[in-house]
């Protein structure tokens, strides 16, 4: 195993920088740099190579066994500019013993070396990328190995429903009957409403990484753009008291309720002549159909021009121009605006719901096919006597499916596909 060695942290300005080696040689290379270091431990000291002194360090050493990627780990902590961790990592680069990591690559030998399991690469992964309150919760628990544990539990007991049927393809010669029908149908179809409950919820995790879309929709000058605009904090979309200002689907990220959101402004809705401006209606038609929530802003006695799902927000606009009613906003003075926050994060958390240890559409792929798996042992129970190497072997493909979200089979087609979206130094 080659040593590898990168800058942990932002290339930049910062008070700290963080390099790190792992491998076999992380510490004699680092001596190569420091002197003599404790075997374990923290201390202070002066970076040098053959040009003269480089920096003073902290520097942290992990014996192998017990570091983040179960290898001799050593971590320079140097002061955070960009000509000191350059003269750092040259200085090691000039060191035949080691070499750069590339992206993942510590990430990838703490899964080799048993430290994490895939879904808990996965977590990091997402860590390492959250944004928003949301998403920091679930990768921190994904991280700390939930859908392990879970996993664990259904493996344990299709093994033991497998074990079962296993005894009477050994005990099918002889006249011995034995009914263990009752007890593996109760172990699968436990295992199976817990498989489809997290399945279900997966979607809905997924939603929480890549974020929901609340489309604003209403009529031309409706002041959908200028709601945007209150709602960002800032000029997102143009505004003018032209009818059919806005063609183009504008995008806007934020943070609502530590939910990630893209607020989309789209084009006022009406039957035009001009041909640019229906091109932006079709696409706000679409877009909006396609949102998990549509907002849709009316002005006073008009009604909705689009249908409205139960988890859509109606809500009256330019509330400063007459007396309007609790609720009704406007973009103008900004009135209104926090109440329908408000709304929209209450709706966006009722569709969240009860966080599950599922995040990711592999996750729900896996569990679909497990779950498709114990449907086809469950529906041909009455061949348990006759032929239990069938069932037993669909059994076999369900575990196999289980053990592909914790990193046990099919682990070099994930592998590439999971540590592709890492950076270098993780
Ligand atoms: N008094 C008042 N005027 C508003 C309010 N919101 C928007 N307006 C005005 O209404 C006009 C249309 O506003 P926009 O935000 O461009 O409306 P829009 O719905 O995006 O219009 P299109 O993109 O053309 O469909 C502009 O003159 C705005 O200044 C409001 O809350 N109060
Ligand atoms: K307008
Ligand atoms: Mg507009």
């Amino acid at each position: 195993m080659e040593t590898i060695f990168a800058l942990a942290t932002v290339r930049g300005r910062s008070g700290v920088a963080v390099v790190r080696l792992s491998g076999p040689d992380a510490v004699p290379v680092a001596e190569g740099l420091t002197g003599p270091l404790p075997p374990d431990g923290r201390t202070l000291r002066k970076l040098r190579d053959e040009t003269g002194l480089l920096d003073e360090a902290l520097v942290l050493v992990f014996p192998k066994g017990r570091s983040f990627t179960g290898e001799p780990v050593v971590e320079l902590q140097l002061h955070g500019s960009i000509a000191v961790t350059s003269a750092v990592l040259a200085a090691l680069g000039r060191d035949q013993r080691a070499r750069p990591a590339d992206a993942g690559e510590f990430t990838h030998r703490a899964f080799a070396n048993g430290r994490l399991d895939l879904a808990q690469v996965e977590g990091l992964a997402d860590l390492i990328d959250a944004e928003t309150e949301a998403q920091r919760r679930q990768a921190v628990r994904a991280l700390d190995g939930a859908l392990g544990r879970r996993a664990e539990s259904w493996r344990v007991r299709l093994i033991r429903a497998a074990a079962l049927i296993e005894a009477t393809i050994d005990f099918a010669d002889e006249d011995v009957p034995v009914d263990v029908g009752p007890e593996v149908e109760e172990l699968l179809v436990g295992v199976q409403s817990e498989l489809r409950k997290e399945a279900a919820g997966a979607g809905m995790a997924e939603r929480i990484r890549t974020g929901f879309e609340v489309a604003i929709v209403g009529a031309p000058n409706a002041g959908k753009s200028t709601l945007l605009n209150a709602l960002a904090g800032r000029d997102a979309a143009i505004t003018s008291e032209r009818a059919g200002t806005t063609r183009d689907v504008i995008e806007v990220r934020m943070d609502l309720g530590g939910l990630a959101v893209t607020l989309l402004d789209t084009a006022g809705i009406r039957d035009t002549e001009d041909e640019v401006e229906r091109i932006g209606v079709d696409r706000a038609l679409a877009r909006a159909r396609q949102a998990d929530i549509r907002v849709h802003l009316v002005e006073r006695g008009a009604e909705p021009l689009m249908s409205v799902e139960p988890q859509d927000i109606v809500v009256l606009g330019k509330s400063d121009l007459h007396d309007a009613p609790t609720g009704a906003v406007s973009g103008q003075t900004g009135a209104g605006i926090d109440e329908l926050v408000g709304k929209l994060t209450d709706a966006l958390s009722e569709m969240v719901g009860e966080p599950g240890v599922a995040i990711r559409e592999r996750h729900r792929l896996a569990m679909i096919r497990a779950s498709g798996q114990l449907d086809n042992v469950l529906s041909q129970m009455t061949l348990l006597s006759e032929a239990p190497d069938i069932l037993a072997e669909d059994l076999r493909d369900g575990i196999r499916a289980i053990d592909s979200l914790v990193g046990r089979v099919d682990v070099e087609q994930i592998l590439g596909e999971i540590f592709s979206s890492f950076c270098i130094g993780k």
